[in-house]
């Protein structure tokens, strides 16, 4: 039990209104997303309501706390901590009601999503991103509750047009390409099965952004609470630490606005294709590589497996592979010098265990496509056929157990 006040709002203090829903309550959308709209310069105008989707814990501390939390921006050098009173409301997933409530608030403008790849459906939960939709498909069609993210937020907005809300941007923030476009065609196929009637105005009202997105936020440890306190004078029972680096590229459309997130460093354009595949390439791929080569030669983190001459040289391998299929205009190498110095970054400690699950996808979306590149153009590249190799025993191994609980919605103070 702490020695220091609790962190929380002083009463009556003024918040921002909400104006954005968020879906999935983890570590990175709070480094991320609530970071980049707090360091906006019109932050005192937009507010975030967070849901969880499978467990509530993450929402427990943080609503007691209301919605504030810390930031530990960990440097090589030093920590710098700062208080983000963006977020305002923190609920369980299964709070649908409320979820509905927001959705159906004309001045709400956006949805975020972090649910992972899985939360999407592609993965190994199911053939396919419809086939994993099939049960809120039927859930919704009965007038049931979904309980798939994107079952949820089809529901939220199918509520939304039948109160006349309004426009709205959905605005996915997981590691995947495309994946604006993914979640417009999984949510048109929704419509299809469950009211053809609605995708009209599924088309019309809701504008679909990708978003490519960066920063390293490892998962909360009880360790992190302590510098926090120690930092900030208050018993913060969910920080979050993460690199003091951040990116963001959106491409798409807010008919109903958005904060001024070019402010706090966020890029705007047409095509977020290039960028995505810049990232899920070089550092995406090179993390999977770090897991896989990593673990099988006893590391634990990223910056212990950086430090592995023999997986470092791999990493090296891979990214000049990687380099050789990527525009020159995005300025990979740039890029490259400053990820060497992020991975290098040893007081972050990313667990490699924690990069390790679902391997076989990722693999599937970050190294393969560059090891096709390169057996095209008659070049075997053997760093990565190691990783798959090491990452396949891995998958069998009797070592092979969850990190350290299923997802940063444990936090652990819950
Ligand atoms: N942590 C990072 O460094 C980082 C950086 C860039 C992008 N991201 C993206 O953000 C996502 C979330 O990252 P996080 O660090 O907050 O992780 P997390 O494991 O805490 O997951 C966040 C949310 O996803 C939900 N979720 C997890 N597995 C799910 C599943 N199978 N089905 C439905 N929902 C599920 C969790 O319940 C939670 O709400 C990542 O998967 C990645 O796509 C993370
Ligand atoms: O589960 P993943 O592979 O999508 O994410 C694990 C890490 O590679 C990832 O979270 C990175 O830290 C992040 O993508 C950096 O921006």
């Amino acid at each position: 039990m702490s020695a220091l006040p609790r962190l929380g709002r002083a009463p009556g203090a003024v918040v921002p209104p909400v104006r954005i829903v968020h879906l999935g309550l983890g570590a990175f959308h709070r480094s991320h997303q609530v970071w980049f709209t707090a360091n906006a310069s019109d932050a005192a105008e937009w507010g975030i309501a967070a849901f969880t989707v499978r467990s509530p814990d993450a929402a427990r501390p943080l609503a007691e706390q209301g919605g504030l939390f810390t930031l530990v921006e960990r440097g090589p050098d030093g920590d710098r901590a700062t208080v983000l009173p963006n977020l305002v409301e923190a609920h369980d997933g299964a709070d649908l009601p409320r979820f509905r409530e927001l959705l159906a608030d004309p001045s709400v403008a956006i949805v975020t999503l972090t649910v992972t790849e899985r939360g999407y459906g592609v993965g190994p939960d199911a053939p396919t991103p419809e086939a994993f939709h099939a049960d809120d498909v039927a859930r919704l069609t009965a007038g049931r509750d979904p309980v798939t993210p994107l079952g949820r937020l089809y529901d939220g907005l199918r509520h939304r047009h039948a109160v006349g809300a309004g426009p709205i941007t959905v605005v996915p923030c997981d590691n995947l390409p495309d994946n604006g476009a993914l979640v417009a065609r999984l949510l048109r196929g929704i419509a299809d099965r469950v009211d053809p009637a609605f995708r009209a105005a599924l088309e019309q009202d809701v504008s679909f952004v990708s978003t490519s997105v960066d920063r390293i936020t490892p998962r909360t440890t009880a360790h992190d609470l302590e510098a926090a306190g120690r930092l900030t004078g208050a018993d913060d029972h969910a920080p979050v630490v993460a690199e003091p680096f951040a990116d963001w590229v959106l491409a798409g459309r807010f008919p109903a606005g958005r904060p001024n997130w070019e402010s706090a460093g966020a890029t705007f354009t047409d095509d977020v294709g290039p960028y995505t595949t810049r990232k899920l390439w070089l550092l995406n791929g090179a993390h999977t590589m770090l897991a896989a080569r990593g673990l099988s030669r006893g590391h634990e983190t990223v910056a212990a497996a950086m430090a592995d001459p023999v997986v470092a040289d791999d990493v090296e391998a891979f990214w000049a592979a990687a380099v050789r299929h990527l525009p020159a205009d995005l300025e990979p190498d740039r890029y490259l010098a400053r990820l060497r110095s992020r991975f290098a970054n040893g007081r972050i400690e990313h667990r490699l265990r924690q990069i390790q699950q679902d391997a076989p996808l990722k693999i599937r979306l970050r190294i393969l496509p560059v090891l096709e590149a390169e057996h095209a153009e008659g070049r075997a590249l053997p760093a990565a056929d190691r990783a798959i190799a090491d990452a396949a025993a891995f998958e069998t191994s009797s070592t092979h157990a969850p990190a350290d609980g299923p997802d940063h919605e444990r936090t652990p103070a819950s």
